[in-house]
This record gives structure tokens, C-alpha cells and sequence, in this order.
């Protein structure tokens, strides 16, 4: 069963839609792209997705149901700027714990390494801080990864080793992959298929 919108509106302020009747879907093992010019909507749309925020209008189900309000949320968001996700006072050890995240493969995988467990945010470099983001999105109840222009500000190595683990870890646990991100070369080379934004 799929996470998805159905009929979704959203917006800020009372006369300014970011999008209306927003229809799309995942499904477990499936790695669709976002894709749309810059403003267009997609993090707003992708915050909806993970139960960040409500739609004004219309409904996100997953397997037929709206997103549980207890509990890790199944539905996990990486984003582009790690520093925001994360509390600046807690080392990376206690981010980590607080999510149920022990898979050493997984850790290793992103390049994790054991002498950041005691640093806090701000002792990483933004490359280093989002590999923890993205092991924390990957913990045991996640069923779907929303990625939100999640590697943009990271240099192509770094890209490639998020990407390569992201992709193998979704295949291996059929997790659904929602990819968005302006770059229509990045998702063609991830995805089964691209949702283009609509245009209101
Ligand atoms: N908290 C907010 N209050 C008011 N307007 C907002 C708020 N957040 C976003 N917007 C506006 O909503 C529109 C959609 O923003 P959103 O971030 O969803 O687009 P996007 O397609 O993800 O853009 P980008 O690719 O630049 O990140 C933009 O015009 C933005 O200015």
C-alpha cells in the first residue's frame, strides 16, 4: 500500500495556494522524483508527505490511512540543511540513540566515523552532519524516505557515498524513496519515474 496525497492543497496565507489537488503516489520498493523549479512547492508538499505539516485541503494516507501521531512516524525527511534537524547541544551519539539507530553496517556504510559519535553539530562539517541525519531517517520503522534536496549542498564524492548506501539500504528493505529536488539529471539517474510539480 502506498503513502500518498490525495487531493492536497496547501498554503501560507489566505489567498496564495502553493498547489491544489495534488494527487500522487509510492509504493514500498519504488524511487519516484519530485521535480520542480525552485518555489514551485516540493518542500512544502514533502513536509506534508512526512506529517511535518497538515494539507489545508485534501488528505496523505499511508496504506490507506492518515500517518499514525504516535510514535516514529514511518515516513521519515532528510532535508537539505542538516544543522536544522539537528539540537546543537546533543553529541552525535545521543542523536543517534534517541532514534533506535545501532546498525554499525549502516553507519559504516555512509562513512560514519566512531570519533564523530562524541562530537556535537557543530564540530562536523555539514557533509559529515548530513550522513547522521540520513542514518537517523534510516531506523527499523521506516517504511519511506522522503529526500529532500538532501545532497545539494554536498561535493560529489559525499553525494555519491549517500546515494550508493540510500539506494542499496531502499532495495534491500523495500522502502519507498520520494526524491526531491530540482535537478532533472539526479533524478532520472535515481528514479522509476519523475512527478513533475504542477504549475496553479
Ligand atoms: N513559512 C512560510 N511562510 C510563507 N510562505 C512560505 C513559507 N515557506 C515557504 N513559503 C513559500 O511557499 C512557496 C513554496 O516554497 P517551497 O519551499 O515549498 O518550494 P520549493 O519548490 O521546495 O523551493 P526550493 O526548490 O527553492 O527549495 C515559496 O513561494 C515560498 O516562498
Amino acid at each position: 500500500m502506498p503513502l500518498e496525497a490525495r487531493n492536497a492543497g496547501y498554503r501560507y496565507n489566505k489567498d496564495n495556494w502553493i498547489f491544489r489537488e495534488m494527487n500522487m503516489e509510492v509504493e514500498r520498493g519504488q524511487v519516484v522524483g519530485l521535480w520542480g523549479p525552485s518555489g514551485c512547492g516540493k518542500t512544502s508538499l514533502g513536509r506534508i508527505l512526512a506529517g511535518y505539516a497538515e494539507p489545508v485541503t485534501g488528505q496523505v494516507l499511508l496504506d490507506g490511512k492518515p500517518l499514525p501521531l504516535t510514535g516514529v512516524c514511518p515516513v521519515q525527511l532528510v532535508f537539505q540543511h542538516p544543522e536544522k534537524a539537528v539540537n546543537p547541544r546533543w553529541r552525535m551519539r545521543r542523536v543517534l540513540g534517541e532514534a533506535g539507530m545501532e546498525d554499525q553496517q549502516l553507519l559504516d556504510a555512509l562513512g560514519i566515523q566512531s570519533g564523530w559519535m562524541d562530537r556535537r553539530p557543530g564540530e562536523l562539517s555539514g557533509g559529515e552532519l548530513q550522513r547522521f541525519c540520513v542514518a537517523r531517517a534510516l531506523g527499523k520503522e521506516t517504511r519511506y524516505l522522503i529526500a529532500d534536496e538532501m545532497t545539494t549542498m554536498l561535493d560529489a564524492i559525499t553525494q555519491a557515498q549517500i546515494w550508493h548506501t540510500v539506494m542499496d539500504t531502499a532495495r534491500q528493505r523495500k522502502l519507498g524513496l520520494l526524491v526531491i529536488s530540482h535537478d532533472h539529471d539526479l533524478l532520472s539517474r535515481l528514479c522509476d519515474r519523475i512527478i513533475p510539480m504542477p504549475t496553479l
